[in-house]
């Protein structure tokens, strides 16, 4: 601490403030606002110099230029806005588990949700932050027969107006109980976004077809709880020390999947998925509990990448690099996707040889949040193609218990259906019955091309042609063409070919011929009739040898592919290790625009966003940091002047030179404005 007492201090400006109330509830996250935030400022930026080797050495401030003094700005929202606090009770917790219900009636709620609604409910769900509040609130009263230096203003009891946020109708409105974890139903903004992407391809088809297999969900895993500052009091026990607890962990998110799940359709209703925060440290050293994890329920065969944040200012070049994050493929599998905020350590944490009467404790870390693409592949075995109208939903009801709509037009598949073929007990596959190809599929004609995708993981292909179309080979050409224009790959996958409809004499008639065509090109058609059920078992025993050769031929690959995926955390373990930089690697810009200096490292935004700005160690410690890491001489070096704005992580300071050397905030600003019950610091 010797450092503060000679160069620079970092005072909020907050301790200056008229009325505690704002002192209390004002975090620093709130302190900037949106339009500060740092990255949105990126194109403005004049300089860009690197905290170390890269500095170029500026004039130095003449005004003093030994001693410095930061004043963080006050805040400039309204903190006293009850309709943010209501949510305060909310608890996020517990498995989400995508009910049936979820999907049923997804068709009528969709269209009938008001946007209003949904509004009103994602405000709801971010103010969770406000739990900080309730938190703060809670070590006051712990301390609050320690109030000598406490003013018991006519403000404090704004505070406690403020407070009576036992408003649980509002809790109740949001239809969020204790314990429960929170999602959303109804249309966003995201998924409006989301159709807007793939609404070009799918034009016309019901919204309830559309996204099925995609999906774009918000996840976040829980705050830390804060930690607090205690101090033991027993009768005959003098100087009991330091004893308040550590906050909990937060929740983690999961990604599981759930083998009864066929399809993403349950996300178009529930679309943000957050983890419980971790509870409060207590007093006598009672750590708080870990905030109840969330589990995202998928289905088999899902890809997961990390997506674009909606709304977010980068440029939408169309195609941009997805990072593909997870491939989950058995039931049972499951993901730490996010990993919940460390818990804030209380003071009893803090005390050491030097400083025995630690009165500082930390936020919690906030819980990382990300918004992730789901796309659904099928995990079938065998994939049925072919031209509309050829007889591919009645193969399938045919050979399986399935039960697809048949019905004498193209396109009555719209989705893929899938059924299970069963020879024996042990002898299973599964089947797709795929929607119709067009010509120019591979182009976006038509809906096949929407789901040829799930092809690519079949192992082989049934390929049905219809024997009444006018010219059988050209359609079997046709779709041929399709098949090798979107993938070469799903294109040279063995397949079976099967002529229908050889009931009808037409078919009955160019049967000889196409059996011609294709044995000159190597092919050994079957023929059928699958109303009639003639000749089906042929083809689907043929298309399940082919399934074997194919099965034994990559059990050995399978075997090690499941051993890699066994752990599946790396997605968490690489959050973690990005949210844990090192706290002096930071860079230092200057805005052209605001000319604000912005101190940006994200071990330095983390520190900030952990820091509890109530307690007074909080700020020597803060101004500790900056100098040892080397924030101030950086910025220094580069030219900070008297008065000049210097946003650290999401906090706004402004930067003071003085002349002499104890440049702290005067007695009386402290009595003034204090907000803490606690002794203070001397
Ligand atoms: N006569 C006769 N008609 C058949 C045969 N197989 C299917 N059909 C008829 O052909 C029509 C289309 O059958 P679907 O099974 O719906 O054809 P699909 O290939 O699934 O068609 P899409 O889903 O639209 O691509 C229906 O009216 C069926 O009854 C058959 O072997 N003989
Ligand atoms: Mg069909």
């Amino acid at each position: 601490m010797a450092s503060i007492s000679i160069n620079c201090f970092f005072t909020p400006q907050a301790l200056a403030r008229p009325t505690r109330t704002k002192k209390i509830f004002a975090k620093p996250s709130n302190v900037s606002g949106k339009t500060r935030n740092p990255r949105k400022t990126n194109l403005h930026r004049e300089a860009e110099l690197k905290s170390r080797g890269g500095d170029k050495p500026q004039p130095v401030s003449d005004a003093g230029g030994e001693a410095t003094t930061y004043t963080r700005l006050p805040p400039r929202e309204d903190f006293s806005d009850v309709s943010l606090l209501s949510s305060s009770y909310l608890n996020f917790s517990e498995e989400v588990k995508l009910s049936e219900s979820n999907v049923a009636g997804v068709e009528e709620n969709v269209d009938t949700l008001g946007e209003n609604d949904e509004e009103d409910k994602e405000k709801e769900a971010k103010s969770d932050d406000d739990e900080d509040i309730w938190g703060n609130y809670r070590v006051l009263d712990v301390f609050e027969g320690n109030s000598g230096l406490i003013d018991e203003d006519d403000d404090d009891y704004e505070d406690d107006e403020v407070f009576e946020y036992g408003d649980e109708t509002d809790v109740e409105k949001s239809g969020v109980k204790d314990g429960e974890a929170i999602c959303f139903s109804g249309e966003e903004e995201e998924e409006e976004e989301q159709e807007d992407e793939i609404g070009v391809k799918e034009k016309g088809v019901p919204a309830v077809m559309r996204c099925f297999d995609r999906a774009k969900i918000y996840v976040k895993a829980g705050d830390g709880g804060n930690g607090v500052v205690a101090f033991r009091r027993e009768k005959f026990v003098p100087f009991g020390g330091p004893s308040g607890g550590d906050g909990g962990r937060g929740g983690n998110v999961y990604v599981e999947v759930d083998g009864s799940m066929n399809s993403l359709l349950p996300f178009r209703k529930s679309v943000h998925f957050r983890a419980g925060r971790g509870e409060h440290g207590r007093g006598k050293m009672q750590s708080g509990a870990k905030g109840v994890d969330v589990v995202v329920k998928v289905a088999p065969g899902t890809v997961v990448r990390q997506a674009r944040e909606v709304g977010s200012e980068a440029v939408d070049d169309g195609e941009e690099e997805k990072e593909v994050l997870l491939e989950l493929l058995h039931p049972g599998q499951r993901a730490l996707v996010l990993p919940g905020g460390r818990g804030g350590r209380g003071n009893a944490s803090f005390k050491s040889g030097m400083n025995k009467v630690p009165r500082i404790a930390e936020n919690g870390e906030e819980g990382p949040e990300m918004w992730l693409d789901l796309e659904l592949k099928l995990v079938a075995d065998v994939g049925i193609v072919g031209a509309p109208n050829a007889g591919k939903s009645t193969l399938l009801s045919v050979i399986s218990a399935a039960q697809p709509t048949i019905a004498n037009y193209p396109f009555t598949t719209l989705l893929p259906n899938l059924g299970v073929v069963s020879f024996d007990y042990d002898s299973t596959m599964v089947v797709a019955d795929l929607p119709g190809l067009l010509e120019g599929a591979h182009r976006g004609f038509g809906l096949g091309h929407e789901f040829l995708r799930h092809t690519e993981r079949c192992s082989a292909l049934v390929h049905v042609v219809d024997g009444s179309a006018p010219q059988p080979e050209l359609e079997f050409e046709a779709v041929r063409l399709e098949l090798e224009l979107f993938s070469p790959e799903i294109a040279e996958k063995p397949y079976v070919v099967a002529y229908n409809k050889m009931d009808l004499p037409d078919a009955y008639e160019k049967w000889p011929m196409f059996r011609e065509t294709l044995r000159a090109r190597g092919i050994e058609p079957f023929c059928m009739s699958a109303v009639q059920r003639d000749g089906t078992h042929e083809v689907i025993s043929s298309v399940y040898e082919l399934l074997k050769k194919y099965r034994e031929a990559n059990a050995e690959a399978k075997g090690l592919y499941d051993q890699a995926n066994e752990n599946l955390d790396h997605v968490a373990k690489k959050i973690d290790k990005e949210r844990r930089a090192a706290i002096n690697e930071f860079k230092i810009f200057r805005d052209s625009g605001t000319r604000a200096w912005h101190v940006v490292g994200a071990g330095l935004q983390r520190f900030v966003q952990m820091t509890n700005w109530r307690y007074m160690d909080s700020d020597k410690r803060f101004q500790h940091v900056l100098d040892a890491c080397g924030v101030n001489k950086s910025l220094k070096n580069m030219g900070v002047k008297e008065g000049d704005t210097v946003i650290v992580g999401e906090m706004e300071l402004v930067w003071h030179d003085s002349a002499n050397g104890s440049s702290r905030p005067t007695e009386s600003n402290k009595t003034s404005t204090d907000s803490v019950r606690w002794p203070q610091w001397k």
